[in-house]
C-alpha cells in the first residue's frame, strides 16, 4: 500500500538571470492512495513533479511537509525498512558495463541481503521474464538501451518488493520491449503487488493503469480509472483529458 497525504516539496535554485535564489514549488499537497493488486499510473507534462513525488516515496528526499506511508511505514521515520519493500526503477539507472546481467544481479542481492541462492533463482527468473536470459553471461558494454532497462528493472525486483516504482519505464524502447515490461508490471500487479508508474505514453496508461492521476504544476488532478475520467470529462482518449487540464491550468494561471 502506498499513501500519500497533502504532500509538498520545493527546491531553491539560483535564477539563470538575476543569480538570486529562487524557490519552486515542485509537489503542492498531493494526496493518494495505491492498493496492493492496483496498477496506479502517474501522468504530466515534463517538470511536473512526477519523479520528486516518486523519489519521495521511495523514500529518497523527504517531503517538506505532509506525510508518505509505504508498507504501513512513514517515509521520514523508517527509509531503510521502506527501501527494503519497495523496488524503485529510476531513469537515471547505470548498469556498469564491466560485469555481466548475473554478476550484476549477485552483486545487487547481496546489497539487499538476499540469500545468494534465491537471488541467482530470483534474478534468472526475472531475465528470462524479461527475454535476456540468453544474455545473463554477456558484458554489458555492448548491451542497447532497451538490454539496459531489462537489466535495470530484474535488478530493482530482485529482492521481492511487495511495492513497484518505475519512473517511466519505457521511454526510449520500441514496442515490442516496452510490451515485455508491460507485460512484467501486469504480473506485478497479478501477484497482489502495488504499483505505480509515471510515463508520458498515453496508450500505455489507457492500457495497463487501474486508476491515472495527472500531475500539473505539482498538483494532482483526475485521480480515477481511465474509463471514468474520459466518461467525467467528455474525452475519447486521456490524451484529450490532457490537453483540456493543460488549457484550464493555463487557464487558471
Ligand atoms: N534536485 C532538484 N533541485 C532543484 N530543482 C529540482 C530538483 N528536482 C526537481 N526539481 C525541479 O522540480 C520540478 C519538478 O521536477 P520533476 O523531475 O519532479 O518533474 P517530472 O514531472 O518528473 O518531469 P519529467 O517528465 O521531465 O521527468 C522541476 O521544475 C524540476 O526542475
Amino acid at each position: 500500500m502506498i499513501r500519500l497525504d497533502e504532500v509538498h516539496k520545493s527546491f531553491t535554485v539560483k535564477d539563470r538571470k538575476t543569480r538570486k535564489p529562487k524557490r519552486i514549488d515542485a509537489v503542492r499537497g498531493i494526496t493518494l492512495q495505491v492498493k496492493p493488486g492496483e496498477i496506479y499510473g502517474l501522468l504530466g507534462p515534463n517538470g511536473a513533479g512526477k519523479s520528486t513525488t516518486l523519489r519521495m516515496i521511495a523514500s529518497l528526499m523527504d517531503p517538506d511537509a505532509g506525510r508518505i506511508e509505504v508498507c504501513g511505514l512513514d517515509t521520514r521515520e523508517k527509509p531503510e525498512a521502506v527501501r527494503a519493500c519497495l523496488g524503485y526503477l529510476s531513469t537515471d539507472m547505470n548498469v556498469y558495463g564491466r560485469f555481466t546481467p548475473r554478476e550484476l544481479l549477485r552483486i545487487f542481492g547481496e546489497f539487499q541481503s538476499v540469500d545468494p541462492v534465491v537471488a541467482e533463482r530470483r534474478g534468472l527468473h526475472l531475465l528470462e521474464k524479461l527475454d535476456l536470459a540468453d544474455f545473463a553471461d554477456v558484458k554489458m558494454e555492448g548491451f542497447s538501451s532497451g538490454q539496459k532497462q531489462k537489466v535495470s528493472i530484474a535488478r530493482a525486483l530482485l529482492h521481492d518488493p511487495k511495492v513497484v516504482i518505475f519512473d517511466e519505464p519505457t521511454t526510449g524502447l520500441d514496442v515490442l520491449t516496452a510490451k515485455t515490461v508491460l507485460d512484467l508490471l501486469r504480473i506485478m500487479r497479478d501477484e497482489g503487488r502495488t504499483v505505480i508508474v509515471s510515463t508520458h505514453v498515453m496508450p500505455m496508461v489507457e492500457e495497463i493503469c487501474d486508476r491515472v492521476g495527472i500531475i500539473f504544476d505539482g498538483k494532482l488532478h483526475g485521480d480515477a480509472p481511465p474509463r471514468d475520467l474520459l466518461r467525467s470529462r467528455n474525452a475519447r482518449s486521456l490524451d484529450e483529458v490532457f490537453f483540456q487540464l493543460a488549457a484550464e491550468t493555463e487557464g487558471g494561471n
